[in-house]
């Protein structure tokens, strides 16, 4: 699968989001969109009303991380909205292959997301009700943390949980993706990438998106 690179406003001027997606769009596959609660994750950040403005001010397709309690009440209205992708945490899900079966119903990619602890193991039964599955490489809730190479076996083990069932389930790897470790996530075999502070902390966003790339699509090839 080629490598897709989806910038997180998490790390924008969250006073200026059209501006800000504008940025990227030239070269960015996705926008990812951190939603959080201060329940699930100790950070509040946005909801449904500014996703439902982001849609009409970008032609970017949406990338929702729903960082909260309670998803399965949730993720259906970012689908319904038009969020091209809206991923829930396993670990908050109640019910996530119903959670999962609804957000495809409603026309949106549906993923499913892995704290750095959590193993993979146990939900490698549910990948034909997926479409994405996100590790996390950093403990969710906060951008410009320290990508986790603990996380890299996990990786791996997911890439051959995926390629053995012949899935074609994408890999997203989130948590402090840089120039300095895109690499080693591509290499794992993680081919979606999301980047807040290594995007929106350079001087050009749209060119630090094609450098990610291009690192992760030689990293890839090599491994
Ligand atoms: O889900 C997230 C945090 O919970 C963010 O998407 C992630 O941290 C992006 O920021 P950075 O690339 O700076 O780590
Ligand atoms: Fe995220």
């Amino acid at each position: 699968m080629a490598i897709q690179i989806s910038p997180s406003i998490l790390s924008a001027d969250f006073a200026h989001l059209a501006d800000e997606a504008a940025a990227v769009s030239p070269s960015a596959d996705w926008l990812h969109v951190d939603v959080m609660d201060n329940h699930f994750v100790p950070n509040l950040t946005l909801g449904l009303p500014i996703v439902e403005s982001l849609l009409k001010a970008t032609d970017t397709p949406l990338d929702c991380h729903l960082m909260i309690e309670e998803p399965d009440r949730w993720a259906p209205a970012y689908a319904e909205a038009g969020a091209g992708s809206v991923t829930v945490h396993a670990k908050a899900a109640g019910a996530p292959v119903r959670t999962l079966r609804e957000i495809r119903r409603l026309g949106a990619r549906a993923g499913l997301a892995l704290n750095p602890a959590e193993p993979v193991e146990p939900y490698a039964d549910l990948v034909g009700e997926m479409d994405m599955l996100l590790l996390m490489t950093v403990e969710p809730g906060f951008g410009g943390q320290k990508f986790l190479d603990v996380v890299l076996p996990k990786i791996r083990r997911a890439r051959e949980i995926l390629d053995s069932r012949e899935a074609s389930v994408w890999l997203q790897v989130d948590g402090g993706v840089s120039d300095e470790t895109i690499e080693r996530a591509a290499e794992a075999g993680a081919d979606v990438f999301v980047a807040g502070s290594a995007v929106y902390g350079a001087q050009d966003p749209a060119r630090a998106v094609e450098s990610l790339r291009a690192l992760a699509a030689g990293a890839a090839a090599r491994a």
